[in-house]
């Protein structure tokens, strides 16, 4: 589990991101984490990482301090980057350098997961191209086995293949102990992967909700007009009617929209609020 308790964090004493966020994390669940550019996505990551630490509260994953960064901890968390870093190494040279510290690093699965990935194993990392690079550290992490798995934009990059055997990977190494948090804009490539969606936008949280009470509380629909008497967090024009989030009064079961709900909640944040904390 991941514990934020009234946590506080700025990039400067003057002026903070996030002040006393409160949020709780479940092992068993994979998270999907939107929000707007700078809305403070890549910063929460890094406080879990324990590569930012909080101003005043805390964080603690799985019972640790990330700030500390002891050898105990960092064997239980990857964290992929947005932006992928690799050396000129070949994949069995960093494979031998890196995998040492993770004591539950599976080598076979390694493999398996660059085949599939179809990421070649011959020559040097950095002669990749990016969309290979990012595959291959998606490998390496998933190698990992850490009960930790943070991924900033971790579908950046791929191509159409890559990115539905990404959501394959993903849905095979999941398993009650770990807690899978990927932070995105391509909202389209998370869904039906995530089991909980958390919205932020300029340090707050907005919206921390799982798929099924989001199912629960809202529907999406296609109308010929705006129902009134009933709360609608979002509407779009379509070429055949209006597209619709609204309260979900009659029980409808009309899947999940995820870009749609991230309009309606960043635009209309306090009706979102009201929906969501009914019970
Ligand atoms: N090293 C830094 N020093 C000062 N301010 C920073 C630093 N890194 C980020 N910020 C600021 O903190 C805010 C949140 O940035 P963050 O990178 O967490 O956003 P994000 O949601 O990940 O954005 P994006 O979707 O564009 O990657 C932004 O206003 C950004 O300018």
């Amino acid at each position: 589990m991941i514990q934020f308790n009234n946590l506080s964090f700025g990039y400067s004493p003057k002026k903070l991101l996030y002040k006393n966020l409160t949020l709780e994390i479940q092992s068993g669940s994979i998270y999907g984490l939107l929000g707007k550019n700078g809305a403070g996505k890549s910063t929460l990551l890094k406080n879990m990482v324990g590569t930012l630490f909080p101003v005043e509260g805390s964080v603690m994953v799985n019972g640790m301090v990330p700030k500390t960064r002891k050898p105990s901890f960092l064997q239980t968390i990857y964290y992929i980057a947005e932006d992928v870093y690799v050396p000129a190494l070949t994949i069995k040279q960093y494979k031998n350098l890196f995998a040492p510290f993770y004591p539950l690093f599976d080598s076979d699965n390694f493999y398996r997961y660059l085949t599939e990935l179809e990421v070649s194993v011959d020559g040097k990392l950095n002669k990749l191209s990016f969309g290979q690079q990012k595959k291959f550290v998606i490998a390496f992490a998933l190698a990992c086995n850490t009960r930790v798995l943070l991924m900033d934009e971790p579908t950046n990059g791929l191509d159409i293949p890559s990115k539905s055997q990404f959501r394959k990977l993903i849905a095979s190494v999941m398993n009650e102990d770990r807690i899978i948090f990927i932070s995105t804009h391509q909202i389209r490539d998370l869904e039906n992967m995530i089991d909980n969606v958390i919205i932020v936008d300029d340090g707050k949280l907005l919206l921390h909700a799982s798929v099924a009470d989001i199912a629960d509380k809202v529907c999406f629909k296609t109308v010929s007009e705006i129902p009134a008497g009933v709360k609608v967090l979002y509407s779009e024009k379509m070429l055949r009617g209006t597209a619709v989030v609204m309260e979900n009064i009659d029980g409808d079961d009309s899947g999940l929209n995820l870009e749609q709900l991230f309009n309606g909640v960043t635009e209309n944040p306090a009706m979102a609020k009201q929906i969501f904390s009914t019970n």
